[in-house]
């Protein structure tokens, strides 16, 4: 199997148990797509969160002209459809509104509004839209020229923050798989130099404006969309804090918290993180997923699920990297990226990663009861010390 960058790959174990699937360790969804869901609009507090019933869920609002690319983001993305296909995506001409909710960690709703909405239209409520809205993507299409979606970007920016100050702006300039690498750069920075100076002129300064260059084409559009629905996850702090003692204390280089389902990660440790370790993780989570789908149901029992609490699965790469790839819960991986010497102590790293997995389980616990007290739990060095968090 060739990876690739080209390196040889062997997957070393993908061991799974299928009979002894425990409820909390649940199954994957059969259906990897997820379900509609329209919510009242009306239920909805000033922070993003929706009130009604037990569920509370930020919205993600996506806006942009027409043929910009919003349907195709949240197909490719939340769908697993192939890029090609969206190609046949027909216009969006009403709101599609959407519940993610594969993980408990993952659960927003998202708005895709059709290009051709008229905010003058008295239908169009923006006290409700803005009003319960956490994050506001507008998509700008890059190959296109841009100087209409930049009005509208302004337009949208301005009314929306008038109603909801607290909104995360996110501009993904789409479709960069067009451009060369010094044209996306340019084109980046005349969009950001443009978009930041009419705030300015219309006297809102003091917007932030985030922007990301985006592809539905490669994995740029999984990398925003984790950033977007990252700044809308309150446990943040506390699961990266998790991931850098886990890492610290693992001799482990990196690790990213995956939700399996979208490829989005809902947390990583503290040092930077580059596009390609990114990619690889992907990609092993992809390997993990087929491989146990075909191999997995060693029991015969259709019903039973092909990756549970005991799957797990090292890749060795011939550069002397390791990808490790556990699963942390039901929706949940943690895939990390080691050195070949430091699997040499995988007792360690299991014992650490089965405190982390408890760390997480209580980081859910707490955020169910609401009760903001969380129980410590200690990790082993490599020295073979003890180290409490
Ligand atoms: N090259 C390229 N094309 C893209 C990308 N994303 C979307 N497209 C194409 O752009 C076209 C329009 O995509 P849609 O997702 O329908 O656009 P939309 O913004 O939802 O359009 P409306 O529903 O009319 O508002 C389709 O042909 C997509 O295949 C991308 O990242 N790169």
């Amino acid at each position: 199997m060739a990876a690739e960058n080209g390196d040889d790959l062997t997957v070393a174990v993908a061991q799974k148990n299928a009979s002894e699937v425990t409820e909390e360790a649940g199954s994957y969804p059969k259906d990897l797509s997820y379900g509609v869901y329209d919510c009242d609009p009306s239920s909805v507090d000033p922070n993003g969160t929706i009130i009604s019933g037990i569920e509370q869920k930020p919205r993600i609002v996506l806006m942009g002209l027409r043929r910009s690319g919003k349907s195709s983001i949240q197909k490719v993305v939340f769908h697993k459809m192939s890029p090609n296909e969206t190609l046949f995506l027909e216009s969006t001409n009403k709101v599609v509104k959407e519940d993610i909710s594969n993980s408990s960690f993952v659960q927003f709703h998202i708005w895709d509004f059709p290009g051709q909405i008229d905010f003058f239209d008295p239908t169009f409520d923006s006290e409700n839209i803005f009003g319960g809205c956490g994050a506001l993507i507008f998509v700008i299409d890059a190959q296109d020229d841009y100087m209409e979606a930049l009005e509208r970007l302004r337009h949208t920016v301005t009314r929306a923050y008038k109603i909801n100050p607290r909104i995360n702006f996110e501009v993904f300039i789409h479709k960069v798989d067009g451009l060369s690498e010094d044209y996306k750069m340019d084109t980046q920075r005349d969009i950001h130099a443009r978009a930041t100076d009419d705030l300015y002129d219309a006297g809102f300064e003091q917007v932030h404006l985030s922007f990301h260059l985006t592809s539905i084409y490669d994995h740029s559009i999984f990398e925003a969309f984790s950033k977007v629905v990252q700044k809308l996850i309150p446990q943040l702090p506390t699961l990266e804090n998790l991931l850098n003692i886990f890492i610290s204390n693992s001799a482990i280089e990196k690790a990213f918290l995956f939700d399996v389902v979208s490829k989005i990660y809902i947390a990583t440790d503290s040092s930077p993180v580059d596009m390609q370790s990114y990619e690889l993780c992907c990609d092993m989570i992809d390997v993990v997923i087929d491989v146990s789908c075909i191999y997995g149901l060693m029991s015969g029992d259709e019903l039973a699920p092909a990756f549970d609490r005991h799957s797990q699965a090292s890749i060795r790469l011939n550069n002397g990297t390791v990808l490790h790839l556990r699963e942390v819960n039901r929706f949940l991986a943690l895939v990390c990226i080691l050195r070949d010497d430091a699997m040499e102590k995988q007792g360690m790293i299991d014992y650490n990663f089965t405190m982390f997995r408890a760390g997480i389980q209580k980081v859910f616990e707490v955020r169910k009861s609401q009760n903001r007290k969380m129980a410590a739990i200690s990790f082993t060095n490599e020295n073979g010390e003890t180290v409490h968090c």
